[in-house]
C-alpha cells in the first residue's frame, strides 16, 4: 500500500484539449487512446489522476464532458503514450461524451464497488462501446473504492463473471485513495493493445502469468483470443 496524499483542486493536472505534442506520434512507439467511462461519481477522475501523478484527489467538482491526461510508459524500452479520455459520467453530457469513443484503442468501464447500481449500469456502457466505438476496442472492468470493504455492494466474481459474457480483457479492483491496481490496469491494456499492434511484449522470467504485476483482485479473460494480432491503426 502505498502512502497517498490529497489535494484541493482537482483541474490542476487535467484539460480538455491535448497539445500538438501530447498527439505527436513520431514522438513514442506507440500512441494509445483510452476512455474511461462509468456512472458519475465512481471516482474516473480520481484513477486518472493517481494514474498521472501517483496522488489522490479528494474532489468536489464533476467533470464537465471530458478531461484529458497523457502519461508515456516505459514497456520493455518502448515509449508507449497513453492518452487518457476521462469523459463525465453524469446523464446530461452522454450525447458529448459518445463522440470521443471514435478513434479509441480500449475502454476502461468503471464502477463503484460500493454501490450496486453502478455495477448494474456495465452493461448500458458496454453498449456505447459498441455502438461508438471501433469493434476491436479493448474493453476492461475497473471496480473502484476497494479500500471502502466494509461497505462493498459488488462481489468481485460477479463483475469477473460478467467480463467474460461480454469478452472484456479483465475485470480488477481498484483503489485511487490507495493507489491500488491503477498503475497495473493501464499497464495491462497497454501491453495487450501493443500486442494487438503486432508488436511483442517480453513476459517476467520464472513466472507463468502474462501479467505478473496484477494482484489477486485482478482478473484476465479471454487472452488467446485477444492476443491475436489486430492492427490498432494508431
Ligand atoms: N474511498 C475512496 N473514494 C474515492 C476513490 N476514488 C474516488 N473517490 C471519491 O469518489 C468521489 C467521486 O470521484 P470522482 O473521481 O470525482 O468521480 P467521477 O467518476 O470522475 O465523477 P464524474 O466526473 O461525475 O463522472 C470523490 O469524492 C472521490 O474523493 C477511492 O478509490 N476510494
Amino acid at each position: 500500500m502505498q502512502w497517498c496524499r490529497w489535494m484541493g483542486n482537482r483541474k490542476s493536472n487535467t484539460r480538455s484539449q491535448p497539445t500538438e505534442m501530447e498527439l505527436d506520434e513520431d514522438s513514442c512507439d506507440f500512441l494509445f487512446k483510452i476512455i474511461l467511462i462509468g456512472d458519475t461519481s465512481v471516482g474516473k477522475t480520481c484513477v486518472v489522476h493517481s494514474f498521472k501523478s501517483g496522488l489522490f484527489l479528494e474532489r468536489q467538482q464533476n467533470t464537465i464532458e471530458v478531461d484529458f491526461t497523457v502519461r508515456t510508459l516505459d514497456i520493455d524500452g518502448k515509449k508507449v503514450k497513453m492518452q487518457v479520455w476521462d469523459t463525465a459520467g453524469q446523464e446530461r453530457f452522454r450525447t458529448l461524451t459518445q463522440g470521443y469513443y471514435r478513434n479509441a484503442h480500449g475502454a476502461m468501464i468503471a464502477y463503484d464497488l460500493t454501490r450496486h447500481s453502478t455495477f448494474e449500469s456495465l452493461p448500458h456502457w458496454i453498449q456505447e462501446v459498441e455502438q461508438c466505438g471501433a469493434p476491436s476496442i479493448v474493453v476492461i472492468f475497473i471496480g473502484n473504492k476497494c479500500d471502502l470493504e466494509s461497505e462493498r455492494q459488488v462481489l468481485f466474481e460477479d463483475a469477473c463473471t460478467l467480463a467474460e459474457q461480454r469478452g472484456a480483457l479483465a475485470a480488477l479492483e481498484t483503489s485511487a485513495k490507495m493507489d491500488h491496481n491503477i498503475e497495473e490496469a493501464f499497464f495491462l491494456m497497454a501491453k495487450e493493445l501493443i500486442v494487438r499492434s503486432g508488436g511483442v511484449v517480453n513476459q517476467e522470467p520464472y513466472s507463468e502469468s502474462p501479467y505478473p504485476l496484477l494482484h489477486s483482485d485482478s482478473h484476465t479473460i479471454n487472452l488467446e483470443e485477444s492476443s491475436e494480432n489486430k492492427p490498432c491503426g494508431c
